[in-house]
């Protein structure tokens, strides 16, 4: 073997599933570097493909987020298990989380069931917390994932127990997943974080901001569409203005009064945070134009659903 021979270029798609929390969003964060995923602590909230692209010399790794596989209850929870589950045959390589500070369940069985189906695809399991755990824990929890893989028929290819909130193993699960990934040139730009337009990910950010705070129950009934998105004509070059028009849509009436809150407190409080974090992933300042209205029962409407991009 030639000595001097550089490392050959890799490239590839990499996805991670999990149930919901487990951690998927901070870890893509941690991994890119650049605030790209959408991070709650309520389930759910990531809805859209986001990517996010790892550049290195030697790799280009393109992380594929997806909504956690759950037992559908609604149309949308069927849209959504569809969409995981073509974009999970499509990747190169799936790591399935499992957060450290919680027992496997019946949850993680369902999405590991699932990915048993998904033959062609390299599969790694993730601890995903471990600073919410005791080394025992730990240990313990890895055995857990181990034998879920022996009786599901899943072979991992590797088993790695990470921190996305203190660092902890974060760029060995990168040289990990970069290993798994097939020979390839680059496939974007240097620079580029994500190829999810513009549009999507600020509609994300308003939806996470619209979010926080709520109960369990409302994350589901809300959905953020950008109707119009550009920058303001007539403005100096150095000093640009994106301007942003935005509908949040609930459900029902009560709901909406719950997103305004009292003489509209709630909602010019979701604006602002909304738009401080859109002008700190675009590096423009930004008006933004909220708006909520009613889509009655959408989740449920193929048409509404249509429209509300899913
Ligand atoms: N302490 C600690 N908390 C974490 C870590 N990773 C994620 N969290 C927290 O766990 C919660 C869920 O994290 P997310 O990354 O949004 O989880 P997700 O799997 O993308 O969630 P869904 O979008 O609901 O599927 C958030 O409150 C995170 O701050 C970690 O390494 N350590």
């Amino acid at each position: 073997m030639n000595e001097s021979r550089q490392a050959p270029h890799r490239s590839g798609f990499a996805s991670f599933v999990g149930r919901p929390n487990a951690g998927k969003s901070t870890l893509t964060n941690a991994l890119v570097g650049t605030k790209v995923a959408i991070t709650s602590d309520k389930p759910q909230t990531t809805r859209t493909v986001v990517r996010g692209i790892v550049h290195r010399d030697d790799a280009q790794l393109i992380l594929v987020d997806t909504p956690g596989l759950h037992r559908p209850r609604t149309l949308l929870g069927e849209r959504l298990n569809d969409l995981v589950k073509t974009t999970l045959s499509e990747v190169d390589v799936v790591a399935v989380c499992f957060p450290a500070n919680e027992k496997i369940g019946p949850g993680d069985r369902f999405i590991v069931n699932e990915m048993a189906k998904i033959k062609r695809t390299k599969k790694v399991a993730v601890a995903t917390k471990t600073d919410l755990a005791t080394p025992e824990q730990i240990g313990r929890h890895l055995l857990d994932i181990q034998r879920l893989g022996g009786e599901t028929g899943v072979d991992w290819a590797e088993i790695v127990p990470v921190s996305a909130k203190a660092g902890d193993q974060v760029s060995l699960l990168e040289d990990l997943l970069v290993g798994l990934l097939p020979e390839g040139p680059q496939l974007y730009p240097e620079g580029d974080l994500t190829d999810a337009p513009e549009e999507i990910l600020a509609a994300e950010l308003i939806r996470e901001a619209a979010l926080d705070g709520l109960r369990d129950e409302l994350p589901h009934s809300v959905a953020v569409v950008v109707e119009e998105m550009g920058l303001r004509e007539g403005r100096p070059e150095d000093k640009p203005l994106l301007d942003i028009h935005a509908n949040l849509y609930v459900e029902r009436d009560s709901q909406k009064g719950i997103m305004i809150g009292p003489k509209g407190a709630r909602l010019r409080k979701v604006g602002t945070e909304a738009r401080k974090q859109i002008e700190a992933l675009l590096g423009t300042p930004v008006y933004l134009d909220l708006h909520v209205k009613i889509a009655k029962d959408w989740q449920r409407d193929p048409r509404q659903l249509r429209k509300l991009g899913f």
